[in-house]
């Protein structure tokens, strides 16, 4: 499975080139390039990126590495090796890790499918560990799978949110300048302190810039600059563009990043990028109807109820059994969301048959798949103790798919024969499905809410 953005909207879809650079996009894959393309392609410069993970992330005050800790139960650091890979220019990545690290990291290589990554050991400063992967990439080290690039990008593991439009604005303009930094708007002021604690001055906050990643660099200047360097610089200093400006008269160019850029640096954080995550991957739901014959019966009142309800996000319809919306396609699209409306029986034969689908989609790898198995309590059906001796299975099934990523929930919804009252089952229906997929809280898999 190709992997997308991080909860990101879409599938990975590659971006433009910049200028120069070399890029394979579905179209360069899958047919000669034209004449164009061809051109640019020759004349385009090898992109690799550097990022250093070799911290021990103190300022979170947990004892596991920031870069490790588990967001939705993958760890940081896969999201934005995720966010790296789908740039499809971007040729090799070398992550910089702790000797005690390593084997859990190329874990998580295997475990969440990463591709083009090549580990180097970290330094004892982030500086040390950038210039160890940049090492790497000059010596055409890991078995020579890694050749030295033109530019290179360096990129810390604890930022996930960064977008191919970022890192093209970067590349382009490291390309140009020699170097290039993501900054953003100062958030505080920056003052400085006298030796007695009290204030000395204050910057004038409109003229400064906050520095960001990712930054990029053309390979033989930040190489020289970090041969050049001194001792203090590689234990004290905390920014890459300043050593290409001291040690080789580059003046970086400044380009304006987006506001998720940030560092996960406190706990706070980690709440802050799994709320984003969680989000993101909720902007979609797909509904699976196990009939499309009877237009009148409560269900179809549901899914419309559900359209209503949810406008925010994205609601998509079609049968496993009918032609319609393939749901293979609707699984490309990245959709994490399903809610499997049962009509025709109180079995959970059709949610059986969309969670077969999904194990086999491999689409849980990444993202926890919120799975809903929708059920009606009317006059007509049949005695109610059978009913929930059949419902209860659900337990069974949610434990099962759970070892997948699969978050799996049943919701039973009470009609009432008063339309009014019906109505108000549905919307209430409605609220608790969209809080089963904005909360994606596995303390409620395998329940039987009630509606
Ligand atoms: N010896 C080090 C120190 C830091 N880093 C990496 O540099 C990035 C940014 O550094 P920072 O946020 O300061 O991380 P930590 O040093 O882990 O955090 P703290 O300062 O709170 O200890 C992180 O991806 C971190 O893993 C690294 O590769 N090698
Ligand atoms: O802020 C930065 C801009 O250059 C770097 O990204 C880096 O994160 C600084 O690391 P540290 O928090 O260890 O000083």
């Amino acid at each position: 499975m190709e992997p997308g953005q991080p909860g990101g909207s879409g599938p990975a879809e590659p971006g433009p080139l910049p200028r120069g650079v070399r890029g394979a996009g579905p179209k360069a894959s899958a047919s000669p390039p034209s004449g164009a393309e061809a051109q640019l392609q020759r004349c385009a410069p090898a992109v690799a990126a550097v990022l250093p993970a070799g911290g021990r992330g103190e300022r979170m005050g947990v004892p596991t590495p920031k870069q490790f800790c588990p967001i939705l139960e993958r760890p940081l650091i896969s999201y934005t090796l995720q966010a790296l890979e789908r740039v499809c220019w971007i040729k090799d990545i070398v992550v910089a890790v702790t000797g005690e690290n390593m084997d859990a990291m190329k874990d998580l290589i295997q475990r969440y499918q990463h591709k083009r990554i090549s580990l180097v050991e970290a330094g004892v400063t982030r500086h040390r560990s950038i210039f160890n992967g940049l090492k790497a990439l000059a010596e055409g080290q890991r078995d020579a799978q890694l050749s030295r690039p033109e530019v290179v990008i360096i990129h810390d593991a604890v930022r996930p949110f960064v977008e191919e439009d970022i890192l093209l604005k970067v590349v382009t303009a490291a390309k140009e300048h020699g170097a290039a930094g993501a900054v953003r708007p100062l958030v505080s002021t920056v003052i400085s302190p006298d030796a007695d604690g009290c204030l000395d001055h204050s910057l004038e906050r409109a003229r400064h810039r906050a520095s960001e990643m990712p930054q990029a660099f053309l390979f033989d200047v930040i190489y020289e600059a970090y041969q050049q360097c001194s001792d203090y610089d590689l234990e004290f200093g905390t920014e890459c563009l300043q050593l290409a400006l001291k040690y080789c008269h580059i003046k970086a160019k400044l380009v304006e990043g987006s506001p998720d850029l940030w560092k996960v640096t406190y706990k706070r954080d980690l709440y802050a990028a799994e709320s984003i995550i969680k989000e993101r991957i909720s902007e979609q739901i797909h509904i699976v109807m196990d009939t499309k014959e009877d237009e009148e019966h409560i269900g179809h009142h549901f899914e419309e109820m559900l359209k209503n309800e949810l406008n925010h996000v994205k609601v998509t319809s079609g049968s496993l059994c009918h032609p319609g919306r393939d749901l293979q396609q609707i699984i490309l699209e990245q959709c994490y969301n399903f809610i499997c409306v049962n009509v025709k029986t109180s079995e959970f034969e059709e949610t059986q048959k969309l969670l077969d689908v999904l194990t086999e989609s491999n689409i849980s790898i990444l993202y926890p798949v919120v799975v809903i198995s929708v059920h009606f309590l009317d006059h007509k059906s049949v005695p109610i103790g059978q009913k929930m001796e059949n419902l209860m299975q659900i337990r069974e099934f949610a434990k099962e798919v759970k070892k997948r990523n699969i978050l799996l929930c049943g919701l039973l919804i009470y009609c009432p024969q008063e339309k009014q009252k019906l109505q108000d089952s549905l919307r209430r229906g409605a609220i608790i499905i969209a809080t089963l997929i904005k909360e994606r809280n596995s303390g409620l898999i395998g329940q039987l809410l009630v509606a």
